[in-house]
């Protein structure tokens, strides 16, 4: 049994604070090691965790925390945090359901300052507790811990932007360990190596060794760091320009320079920008090796590493959604020179590693800004090309008014491939893809599709490819129902579903990945059941088939209910004269916490069981009879 002597004296950051500066080393090791053994047992984001062990210790041992609010930028390096603020016994349950969430959460701790997941919103943030603090009169500072992935997003220099004009006196500290999941892109990042690997970085680390091994009196100490950054600094940096002091770049595993300069850096006035160098997975050999792979791990054996499974000889391994995706991209390329692929910093997760490899002049990751890769594909799409946006369902929703103000009105063929449509699971509310068919389905000129399995999601993709104007398609985090993906591409006539199981009475209008529930729900009823394909145009002509020949129509989605595409066929029931009841199955109108997905779509009454019980509760409210009673 792995035993961690120190870290089980450590309930919160004020027992943290009494600790000697000399055990702090040894904290961090048990602590790292807690990590290694804590999410290779449940699995979640893993190298980004490894990586801020001494910046998290620093942090908390400086700042009197949770009344000096730290803001974590994505907030998936924060189990160290969650760990020393008194949760270490709630990792056992991490993302799962009723357990420990994966980023930051206000209901979950004090020491949550502030709601993260989708990056960069950190230094918008505390400048507002800054500004809050100083409005109410309350000495705290407000201190924004920013990865250089995150650090790559528009947001984040619109807050830059503002800092110095706000007068708010916060903290930005910048966790550079040059990657963002995949290698970080850009040329910010091209500024952050020449800063760190100018004279800058390697005097300070010499400087800060020097200094250390005399061990002066710390004041002194602080000072002569705090002068020797400043002297370094001839030509001023970028975050000088934006008006914060900065300071760095400083050795971010280096415990007692760490606590100097913080210290030093939380008694400077005015806006401070300490950039902090680390290492993503430090600690961990494999992970150091190979920080993407080990970005967010399901579980493994923390003393072999993950292994890739081996299938079964005689199985077929069912693909995902996304590898569907990414073999139906390279085979369109290969057909169309006019393609080009863009990502948001998330080729791995998108399915994009292939693509990159055979087609590297037609691939590109514009870093976390998925309002630039909108704007970025509708240009190209205004001179002929034919892009393929690789997107996130919840990502999307940070290019909303790019997709409808520079795409959709524009009427420009851009191809969204939208992944993690639905409920994602361990990442929680937010990242489930809950609310893209409700925010597409409104806006003009787009077509929204929804694929029932693999193949269809082939074919939907090759119909928005060959669409005269801009498409989605939105697909599921992992597997299918393991439908046979046939390599030809056939365009599906555009607003068309049809019929794919007669019955009577009641029919079941399935969009998408929930086509398997509702056949089996139906299977019990006698129920007739459509694959309505399209979210957008909706199939008018099938949805007034079925009211005219049914007592009950169902629709169900694994997305919102409010505006989602349950609402299409009432809106098309409602224009085409029919009063037809409707039940609208599909996610309720809360944000659904992490957890397992399957158990999510049945705790939300998506899965068979779920839609069974609600048409027979209907049944027998309006037929008088009890629940339960066969239709
Ligand atoms: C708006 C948004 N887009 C994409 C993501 C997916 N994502 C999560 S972490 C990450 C990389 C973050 O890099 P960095 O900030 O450097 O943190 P590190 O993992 O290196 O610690 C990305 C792209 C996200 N969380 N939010
Ligand atoms: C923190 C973050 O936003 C990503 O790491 C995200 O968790 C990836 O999600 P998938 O695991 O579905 O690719
Ligand atoms: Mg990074």
């Amino acid at each position: 049994m792995a035993s961690y002597p120190l870290l089980d004296t450590i309930g919160d950051p004020a027992d943290l604070r009494r600790l000697d500066r000399k055990f702090l080393p040894q904290l961090a090791e048990e602590l790292r090691r807690f990590i290694v053994e804590s999410v290779a047992s449940t699995g979640g984001h893993f190298s980004s965790n490894l990586g801020t062990v001494e910046l998290t210790i620093a942090l908390h041992y400086v700042f009197n925390t949770p009344e000096d609010r730290i803001v974590w930028d994505v907030g998936h390096q924060t189990y160290g945090h969650k760990i020393l603020t008194g949760r270490r016994a709630g990792m056992a349950k991490l993302r799962q359901k009723g357990g420990l969430a994966g980023f930051p959460r206000r209901e979950e701790s004090p020491y949550d300052t502030f709601g993260t997941a989708h990056s960069s919103t950190s230094i918008s943030a505390a400048i507002g507790m800054a500004v809050a603090a100083r409005a109410k009169g309350e000495d705290r500072r407000a201190i924004a811990v920013i990865g250089d992935g995150a650090m790559t997003a528009g947001m984040a220099f619109e807050a830059l932007n503002n800092v110095k004009h706000s007068g708010a006196n916060v903290i930005v500290v910048l966790n550079d360990n040059d990657m963002s999941i995949s290698e970080n892109v850009g040329a910010l990042n091209n500024y952050l190596a020449r800063l760190m690997s100018g004279r800058f970085y390697a005097a300070t680390k010499k400087t800060a060794e020097k200094m250390l091994s005399v061990a002066p009196p710390m004041k002194e100490l602080a000072k002569r760091i705090e002068e020797h950054a400043k002297g370094m600094l001839t030509p001023s940096t970028l975050f000088e320009e934006f008006g914060l002091n900065y300071t760095g770049p400083i050795d971010g595993h280096n415990l007692e320079v760490l606590i100097e300069t913080l210290g030093n850096v939380a008694r400077l006035d005015g806006p401070q920008f300490l950039h902090v160098v680390t290492k993503k997975g430090q600690g961990y050999k494999l992970a150091e090796e190979d920080p993407i792979t080990y970005h967010g791990p399901g579980k493994f054996d923390p003393t072999v590493g993950l292994v890739k499974a081996k299938p079964a000889p005689e199985a077929k391994p069912k693909p995902t959604y996304t590898q569907v995706f990414g073999e139906w991209l390279c085979d369109m390329a290969r057909l169309d020179k006019r393609l080009i692929a863009v990502t948001p910093a998330m080729r791995e997760g998108s399915g994009l590693v292939k693509f990159s490899q055979d087609f590297p002049d037609r691939y590109f990751d514009v870093g976390i800004a998925e309002q630039h890769a909108v704007t970025f594909a509708a240009g190209m799409a205004a001179e002929g090309i034919k892009p393929v946006v690789a997107i996130y369902s919840t990502f999307l929703q940070r290019a909303y008014d790019q997709l409808i103000h520079d795409v959709a009105i524009q009427n420009l063929p851009v191809v969204f491939a939208l992944d993690r449509g639905g409920l994602v699971g361990a990442d929680g509310p937010t990242h489930h893809g809950a609310y893209d068919l409700a925010y597409l389905r409104c806006i003009p000129n787009l077509v929204v599709m929804a694929p029932t399995d693999e193949n269809e999601c082939r074919q939907m993709l090759y119909t928005g490819f060959t669409h005269d104007g801009p498409s989605a398609i939105r697909y599921p985090r992992g597997t299918g129902p393991g439908a046979e993906v046939l390599k030809s591409m056939q365009a599906l006539p555009i607003g068309r579903g049809s019929i794919v199981r007669e019955g009577k009475r009641v029919a079941i209008l399935a969009f998408g990945s929930l086509l398997k529930p509702a056949l089996d729900a139906a299977a019990e009823l006698g129920a007739t059941v459509a694959n309505m394909r399209f979210v957008k145009p909706i199939d008018e002509e099938l949805v007034a088939k079925l009211a005219s020949s049914h007592e009950l129509l169902v629709t169900v989605e694994e997305g919102c209910v409010m505006g989602g595409a349950g609402s299409a066929v009432l809106e098309a029931l409602h224009a085409g004269g029919f009063s037809v009841p409707v039940i609208q199955l599909g996610l309720p109108d809360v944000f659904v916490e992490h957890g397992d997905p399957q158990q999510l779509l049945a705790d939300c009454g998506l899965d068979r069981d779920g839609i069974l019980k609600s048409i027979r509760e209907h049944l027998s409210r309006t037929s008088g009879r009890r629940p339960g009673m066969a239709a």
